[in-house]
């Protein structure tokens, strides 16, 4: 890969909160225009990582670039490049819609239009309304609004979706292709498996502060953690077997037992395996002697 393909590098990265290591060794990458999933259990790790790359927090080691810079140092004109999507803001609630969102616009150089902006989050019936009369799916929409204004070239969406209804999540998901499409990297969080798997192309996935999977979101886990399973029942009882090719398998059962009451073909949701990811990083032994790593570079 070209390396101007990647827009943030992230290496060996560590964070401790006194003696407790919240990040360990975390390297990934993000490539310009792809839309990322950091998933992970609560507590994984994901907002560190998220504030360290935003410039938020401070890391204790490793390095990591965004846009061409290190957060730790980056200025003004780097984090007008940034678009934030915090789990949380705090905003102003006695402005309206749109004075909030033309405020937050002349923070930027080339801002999209307010009104357009305001139309991409479905909030132009409420333009006019107090921010403090909104619902809390409202306000979400509000702060995706406030992170797309400045056009930026890396947007970073912390759980973009929670509180919104079912319809309201599927067309934030068409507003984010809609981003993708004109070019817009995106790294998203989430604890919706099912808008990790329709929005993104890879996933890291984290747990206890390490990487324990990272990949294509349809290869995550690896053929085993993908291969379908078959259920079906007989006299002997209920039977499950794994197998890769599930149309051959049952053409043989039928071919040796006929009609299997019960018969069932499974794949595997990304939730499954999700879980079967981060169960296995629960399990896996310590690595030896870096659970909270030296300051090797504390900025
Ligand atoms: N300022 C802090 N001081 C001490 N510990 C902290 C601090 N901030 C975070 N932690 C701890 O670091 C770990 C990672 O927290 P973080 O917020 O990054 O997790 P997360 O993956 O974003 O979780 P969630 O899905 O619940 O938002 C947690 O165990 C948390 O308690």
């Amino acid at each position: 890969m070209n390396s101007t393909d990647v827009i943030a590098e992230v290496n060996g990265l560590g964070k401790t909160y006194g003696s407790f290591a919240a990040l360990t060794d975390v390297t990934f990458d993000i490539r310009r225009g792809e839309v990322l999933s950091l998933l992970g259990p609560n507590g994984a790790g994901k907002s560190t990582t998220i504030e360290i790359l935003e410039g938020y927090r401070n890391r204790t080691s490793g390095t990591v670039r965004v846009l061409g810079q290190d957060p730790a140092t980056a200025g003004r004109a780097w984090r007008a490049r940034l678009g934030i999507v915090l789990q949380s803001s705090g905003m102003p609630e006695e402005m309206t819609v749109r004075e909030l969102v033309r405020h937050f616009a002349a923070f930027y150089p080339a801002p999209r239009d307010a009104d357009q902006t305001i139309a991409a989050v479905g909030l132009t019936e409420k333009a006019r309304s107090r921010v403090s009369t909104l619902s809390g799916g409202q306000k979400r929409r509000v702060d995706v609004a406030l992170g797309i204004i400045g056009r930026p070239d890396l947007l970073f969406l912390d759980e973009p979706t929670t509180g919104f209804d079912p319809a309201a999540r599927r067309e934030f998901w068409t507003l984010i292709e809609g981003l993708r499409d004109e070019g817009t990297t995106v790294l998203l969080t989430t604890h919706y498996l099912d808008e990790a798997a329709h929005l993104s192309d890879r996933a890291v996935v984290i747990a206890g502060g390490r990487i324990v999977a990272e990949g294509a979101i349809d290869a995550l886990g690896g053929a085993q953690a993908r291969m379908p399973v078959v259920h079906w029942r007989d006299a002997a009882g209920d039977h499950e077997v794994r197998t890769p090719e599930p149309a051959a398998f049952v053409s043989r059962l039928h071919a040796e037992q006929g009609e299997a009451a019960n018969l069932q073909v499974i794949r595997p949701s990304l939730e499954d395996i999700y879980l079967g990811i981060v169960q296995a990083g629960r399990e896996r032994p310590e690595p030896h002697g870096d659970r909270a790593p030296a300051l090797a570079s504390a900025h």
